[in-house]
């Protein structure tokens, strides 16, 4: 056939997903269907691409691990460099999907469409909206206009940028969200554009997952009202590379933690000041003076998000100010 040839990588997550019965849109076991049964139950799927399913993980994805991360990274690296692949759909747990997504945008090179897709509710639920999402998800990976756009997310009829969108809501179908708005939408099997992303990625980053085989320890740290120095001290003695600060409002820190992170930062460790506020972006040298600390700002980067960025520019660099422009520039 002269249909496009779509590999769904499976990873577990909600949409394979089952529930004692069809009410239980909360109560349920992740990661239970394999890739095949799902793939079975959409018959729809073999009118837009010529699918097949390859079950990579079968787990929930707050158990996903950097390991896993790396295996599924450069799967999908490989499967992209074939002749016979013209786009790939990780089915994926919501949880740690925006995590995944940002790791694949920045690590992989490829100008075909990667599509992540998961859903809220488990395939036995009443209003289960997985089937629609992956319906989605392969219709976009079959399109050669979702191709050099970076990772993809369907969720919801949105098409949303794996760097931009987090997951907002853990009760809703409407879950995904990011502060720049999506970049089209799908109705019928048809895509919609009406954006594209500025920031690097894929094709033009300077990451590339054909040569990362570990990433650094990095970690978050959050602050809060009566915030102690207990968390971070006990990171910074674990042996971590990075520490990510979750802060409050514009990324500020407690006047207790300040000479804390100090001590972190001349200790070796890289300290990176984000804000714990969903939306909006950290601004250098205001609330902190970060050239005096030699800290970077993530930009617009949730903490977890920030996250990854830094483990995944740590192969390549420990230099704060080569830090800083990959974080404006990714
Ligand atoms: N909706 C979901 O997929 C949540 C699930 N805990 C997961 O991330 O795997």
């Amino acid at each position: 056939q002269s249909l496009p040839n779509v590999v769904i990588l499976a990873t577990g997550g909600t949409i394979a997903g089952a529930g004692a019965s069809a009410v239980n849109s909360a109560t349920y076991s992740a990661a239970k269907v394999p890739v095949d049964k799902l793939i079975a139950g959409l018959p729809e799927l073999s009118k837009v691409a010529n699918v097949r399913g390859e079950q990579v993980f079968q787990v929930a994805s707050e158990s996903l691990t950097n390991d896993n991360l790396l295996t599924l990274a450069k799967r999908v690296s490989a499967l992209s460099k074939q002749p016979d692949v013209d786009g790939i759909v990780i089915t994926h747990g919501t949880d740690t999907l925006e995590e995944t997504a940002y790791f694949l945008t920045l690590t992989v090179h490829t100008a075909k469409p990667i599509i992540l897709v998961g859903s809220m509710r488990p395939g036995t639920a009443l209003s289960a909206d997985g089937a629609l999402n992956l319906f989605n998800a392969v219709n976009v990976a079959a399109s050669k206009d979702a191709g050099g756009r970076g990772v993809l997310v369907t969720m919801n009829d949105e098409i949303q940028s794996g760097r931009d969108v987090s997951k907002t809501v853990n009760i809703k179908t409407e879950a995904f969200k990011s502060q720049w708005g999506p970049l089209g939408m799908i109705v019928e099997g048809r895509n919609y554009w009406f954006r594209a992303p500025v920031k690097r990625h894929t094709m033009q980053s300077e990451f590339d997952i054909d040569s990362i085989d570990a990433l650094p320890p990095v970690e978050i740290a959050l602050g809060y009202e009566g915030v102690a120095p207990t968390a971070i001290n006990a990171l910074a003695a674990s042996g971590i590379k990075a520490l990510v600060h979750a802060g409050t409002g514009n990324g500020s820190v407690a006047d207790r933690i300040v000479p804390v992170l100090q001590k972190v930062r001349a200790d070796g460790i890289l300290v990176i000041r984000s804000s714990r506020v969903p939306d909006g972006f950290v601004i250098r040298n205001a609330e902190q003076p970060d050239d005096k600390y030699d800290w970077v700002v993530a930009h617009d980067m949730r903490p977890q998000k920030a996250r990854i960025l830094t483990m995944v520019a740590l192969t390549k660099t420990k230099d704060t100010k080569e830090l800083q422009r990959i974080f404006w520039e990714y």
